[in-house]
């Protein structure tokens, strides 16, 4: 971990951010912080933003208003581009270099790189390093481009869909590594997928975007801890008076059952099953509502954000 990482330091904080392309608004008013350290996943659907969240952290895209710091830098800096890797969607990689040379310039351009941590993700997939990056299968190319961003050494490493044209031992695989190196270097990792099943058990931290807003964010355990799953029988139309009492995120009817992921702001009471959803269920019900009361917990909030701007303390 870097020596000017200190406990608390946000990794990514977003104050009021947006974009917009000419097509309209692609982020408004996004405003959260991620605390450094974290595994955090970027969910939402086609279009919702994730894509130019990323490109603004990784100095690709400049945002049309408010900012975005990375350990309490500018994007743009010396600092920040030092501490910061990122893997884009297309993995712009020159085809005519071989992987050798690829990696040489990853050596030539990052103080900080670790020859031997990049060699060992290309030898683990026993892609030749005299092979041009042209002839490479797009699995392959993918592979180099996760042993550029890891042989940077990173503070902060941002995936845009890192893994989606991986096989599914591959994907494995590289999660694993990039877990090991997170845990070991204390890594915070920002990965938007559409895999939910992916994020479980890999993610600490949840950032729901949809609509080019921030729907959804905050610590696994304290999301998880104020969503509750309540199933039940339907007496008529709509969800019983008494759940109106909480705030309901998500209500759905098969039949005569009804299911409703809600916060509750009391204790839940009646005939109904209550249990804690998986992370899927939670982020699927965040997915499937987008006008739900948005929700971002406290180690999400930036200093002074008050939770009536769109934002609920939990
Ligand atoms: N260069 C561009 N010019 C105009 N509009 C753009 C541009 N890039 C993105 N957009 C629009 O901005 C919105 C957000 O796109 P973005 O790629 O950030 O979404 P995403 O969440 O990454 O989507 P996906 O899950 O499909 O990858 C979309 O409506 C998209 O059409």
């Amino acid at each position: 971990m870097s020596d000017v990482m200190y406990a608390g330091e946000p990794a990514l904080e977003a104050h009021g951010l947006g974009m917009r392309y000419r097509r309209g608004w692609a982020l408004r008013d996004c405003t959260f912080r991620l605390p450094a350290g974290r595994v955090c996943g970027l969910v939402g659907p086609n279009g919702a933003g994730k894509t130019t969240l990323l490109n603004i952290a990784a100095h690709v895209l400049k945002p049309t208003q408010g900012s975005l710091s990375l350990f309490g830098e500018a994007p743009g800096s010396v600092e920040s581009g030092r501490r910061t890797a990122f893997l884009a969607q297309e993995k712009p990689l020159f085809r005519r270099f071989t992987v050798a040379e690829t990696l040489r310039l990853g050596r030539e351009l990052n103080p900080g790189w670790d020859q031997r941590a990049a060699e060992d993700i290309v030898r683990a997939g026993n892609v030749p390093f005299h092979a041009k990056i042209g002839t490479l299968s797009g699995g392959q190319r993918t592979r180099v481009a996760v042993a550029l961003a890891f042989g940077k050494r990173p503070d902060l490493l941002l995936l845009d869909e890192p893994m989606s044209d991986l096989d599914p031992v591959v994907r494995h695989e590289l999660m694993g590594t990039l877990l090991a190196e997170a845990g070991e270097r204390g890594t915070t990792v920002v990965m938007s997928t559409h895999v939910l099943a992916e994020l479980e058990n890999v993610c600490d931290f949840l950032v729901v975007v949809s609509g080019g807003g921030v729907r959804l964010a905050g610590d696994v355990d304290d999301l998880m801890t104020v969503h509750t799953l309540i199933t039940g029988v339907r007496e008529g139309e709509g969800l019983p008076a008494a759940l109106g009492y909480h705030t309901l995120v998500e209500a759905r009817t098969s039949g005569r059952q009804f299911t409703a992921l809600v916060r509750p702001e009391g204790p839940v009471t009646g005939p109904w099953e209550v249990a804690a959803p998986s992370m899927e269920e939670l982020l699927l019900a965040y997915l499937r509502s987008p006008d739900a009361p948005p929700l971002i917990t406290p180690t999400a909030q930036v200093q002074g954000q008050a939770s009536g701007t769109g934002t609920v303390a939990a």
